[in-house]
C-alpha cells in the first residue's frame, strides 16, 4: 500500500478551495505505485488524481511539472498538471509538496499485446519529438557513472560468477560513448506500469520523475527491454517489432543508432539491475521494503549478449 502521508476528507477542503475543480465527493487513496503517496479525489467536476510528493522536493519538481504541461499541450497522452488559484502547478498539504492532475482513463497492463506495445511505441517517438522545444535541462541521475558506483556497492553480496558477470557488464558500458548519440528529454522508466492503456489505446504516459536528458535510443532501450520481455528474460520477436517498427514511422533511427542497439540494450538491462540489486541489498531507510526481483534483468543481459537478430530492419525512405 503506497499512502506514506494520511489525508483525511478535513485535510483536503481548505485545500480544494484553492482549486477551481468543485467540491469533493469522494477521497480514496491508490494502492499501486513505490515512491509516492496518490489518492483519487472525486469532486462535482470530476476525478483527479493527487500526488504528495515523499521524496522529491518542491524545489525539484519544475522540471517534471512544467515537462508534463509541455508534452500535453502537443497532444501526447499525459496528465497536465492543474494550476491553483495563485497560477501555481505545485502546492503544499499535510508538510508535503503536492501535485493535482486529471484521473487517465485507462489501466496498467500486465501483458501486453503487440498492437499495445507498437502504440507505447509510437507515442514514446511522439514525445520525443514533442520534447525538443522543451527548453529546461536536467542531467540523468542515473547514468552510466551511477551504475558502475552502484554495482560497485552491492559486489560485496554477490557470489563470484555474479560478480564477475557484472563488473563484465559495467566495463563495457563504461567504454561507450552515447553522447554522440540523438539527444533530448527521456522518461527514463516507461515501464508497463506507468502507462495507463484503454484497450489498445495509451490512455496516459505516467511517473515522469526518473525524467531527464540523455540519448534518445536509451529511452526506447528501456521500453523495450520491459514491454517485450518474456518471464525468462528473452524478448518477444512480434512485440519487439511492433515497438520498434511504429517509434520509427515517427522518428526513423540514425545510422549509430543502429550501431548502438544491441549495446545500449545491455545498459538500459544494467540500469535496472543494479538499482534492484541495490533495493534489494540496501534498501533505503523509510522505503517500502518490496523489491523488484534483481535477477530478471540479469537474464535480460544473458539473452541480449546471445543475440544474432536486434529485430531492426531499416525504416523504408
Ligand atoms: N493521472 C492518472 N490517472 C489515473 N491513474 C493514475 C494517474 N496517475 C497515477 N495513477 C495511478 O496511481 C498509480 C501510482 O502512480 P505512480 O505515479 O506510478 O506512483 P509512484 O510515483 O508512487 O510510483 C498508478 O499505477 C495508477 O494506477
Ligand atoms: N521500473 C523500475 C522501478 C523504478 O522505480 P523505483 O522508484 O523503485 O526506482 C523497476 O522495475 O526496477
Amino acid at each position: 500500500m503506497s499512502v506514506f502521508t494520511t489525508v483525511t476528507p478535513d485535510d483536503l477542503a481548505p485545500f480544494l478551495k484553492r482549486y477551481y475543480i468543485g467540491q469533493l465527493v469522494d477521497l480514496k487513496g491508490i494502492a499501486a505505485g513505490i515512491t509516492n503517496t496518490n489518492y483519487f479525489v472525486t469532486t462535482t467536476h470530476g476525478r483527479y488524481v493527487l500526488t504528495l510528493f515523499e521524496a522529491l522536493q518542491s524545489s525539484d519538481l519544475p522540471y517534471y511539472v512544467n515537462l508534463t504541461a509541455h508534452l500535453a499541450h502537443h497532444g501526447i497522452a499525459v496528465a497536465a498538471p492543474i494550476a491553483n488559484i495563485d497560477d501555481q502547478y505545485t502546492d503544499t498539504l499535510n508538510g508535503r509538496p503536492t501535485l493535482l492532475v486529471p484521473c487517465l482513463p485507462g489501466t496498467v497492463v500486465d501483458e501486453p499485446n503487440v498492437a499495445q506495445c507498437a502504440q507505447v511505441g509510437e507515442m514514446l517517438a511522439q514525445m520525443h519529438l514533442a520534447s525538443r522545444s522543451y527548453p529546461a535541462h536536467m542531467p540523468n541521475p542515473r547514468g552510466v557513472q551511477w551504475w558502475a558506483d552502484t554495482a560497485a556497492e552491492v559486489m560485496q553480496y554477490l557470489d563470484a560468477d555474479t560478480a564477475a558477470r557484472l563488473q563484465a557488464e559495467v566495463d563495457l558500458q563504461l567504454r561507450q560513448d552515447y553522447t554522440t548519440l540523438p539527444q533530448g528529454v527521456i522518461h527514463a522508466d516507461l515501464f508497463r506500469d506507468n502507462v495507463l492503456l484503454d484497450g489498445d489505446r495509451i490512455g496516459g504516459f505516467i511517473d515522469f520523475y526518473y525524467a531527464c536528458n540523455d540519448a534518445l535510443l536509451y529511452d526506447l532501450a528501456i521500453a523495450l527491454n520491459d514491454w517485450c520481455r518474456e518471464e525468462d528474460g528473452d524478448i518477444d520477436r512480434a512485440r519487439a517489432e511492433a515497438m520498434l517498427q511504429a517509434y520509427q514511422s515517427v522518428r526513423p533511427l540514425e545510422t549509430a543508432e543502429f550501431a548502438a542497439w544491441p549495446v545500449i540494450l545491455r545498459g538500459a538491462a544494467l540500469r535496472f539491475w543494479t538499482s534492484r540489486l541495490l533495493d534489494f541489498y540496501k534498501p533505503a531507510t523509510g522505503e517500502m521494503t518490496y523489491a523488484k526481483d534483481p535477477t530478471q534483468y540479469e537474464r535480460v543481459i544473458t539473452h541480449h549478449a546471445q543475440r544474432q537478430d536486434f529485430w531492426l530492419t531499416p525504416a523504408p525512405v
